[in-house]
């Protein structure tokens, strides 16, 4: 399959070609090949995709160019993406690759909350930079998100406009019991959004969240053997 970046009608801009050029890939995957364009042209995405397929960029790459592509610049304390993920260590890698990817992008914040940490330099660090695009992990984010009743933190007021919900490793984040907390952050996001979820395996709790979470997905399936590289893709 010829897929290489070039090829994305309508092209990537400028900023965001030159991010992916820094990690010197010349093809996109086929979970790239396949999410970028349906995210790009706003549909939600369910996609199943083993481990090493290439899925940060392709959820980071569409995400970056709707912000770059808006017509009124994104202002400091709106949040236009929300990343979550089941792990620090996965959240902090999808972030690392974020500050590559980012690289040409000035003008656009990123923020990670994960867990470990103290919530309160998180709360500060968000009040005083803000994070256009937020990679995290649940717990974290909903612990910030409850705060903000007793009036501490506007990270909740931030969200009201966000558009990219992205439910990463989505079989492990319900297998880690994070059913209720990501509940609870989709009560507080906008249900005009356009929701990505990517997953190893499709087991039922992640049909459920699909059901509950995305509108009219595109199902992408990618399976990748030793020996080949296969790729179902069905509306
Ligand atoms: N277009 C590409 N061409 C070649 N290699 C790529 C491309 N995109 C990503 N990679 C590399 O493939 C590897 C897997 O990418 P990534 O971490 O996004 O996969 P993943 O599917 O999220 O895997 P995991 O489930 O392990 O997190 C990384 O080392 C990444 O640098």
């Amino acid at each position: 399959m010829d897929a290489l970046w070039e090829c994305l009608s309508p092209p990537l801009l400028p900023a965001v070609a030159a991010g992916v050029k820094e990690f010197g890939f010349a093809k996109m995957t086929p979970v790239q090949a396949a999410c970028i364009p349906r995210m790009l042209s706003y549909q939600d995405v369910a996609a199943e995709a083993v481990t090493g397929s290439g899925k940060t960029l392709a959820f980071l790459v569409p995400t970056l160019q709707m912000i770059l592509r808006r017509e009124d610049p994104i202002k400091k304390y709106e949040v236009y993406a929300m990343i979550l993920s089941p792990s620090r260590e996965l959240a902090s890698q999808i972030h690392e690759v974020l500050q590559v990817l980012l690289k040409h992008s000035k003008k656009v914040s990123s923020l990670l909350l994960v867990g470990g940490g103290n919530v309160s330099e998180d709360v500060a660090k968000f009040e005083s930079n803000g994070g256009h695009i937020i990679v995290g992990t649940p717990g974290r984010i909903e612990d910030i998100f409850n705060r903000c009743e007793s009036g501490g933190t506007s990270l909740r007021l931030a969200c009201k406009a966000l558009e990219v919900l992205i439910l990463d490793e989505a079989d492990l984040l319900l297998e880690m019991g994070f059913t209720e907390t990501i509940n609870t952050i989709l009560a507080y996001l906008p249900k005009q959004r356009r929701t990505g979820l990517f997953s190893a395996t499709q087991t039922s709790d992640v049909v459920n969240l699909i059901r509950a979470g995305l509108r009219n997905p595109v199902q992408i399936r990618v399976r990748q053997t030793s020996a080949d590289i296969t790729m179902l893709c069905s509306v």
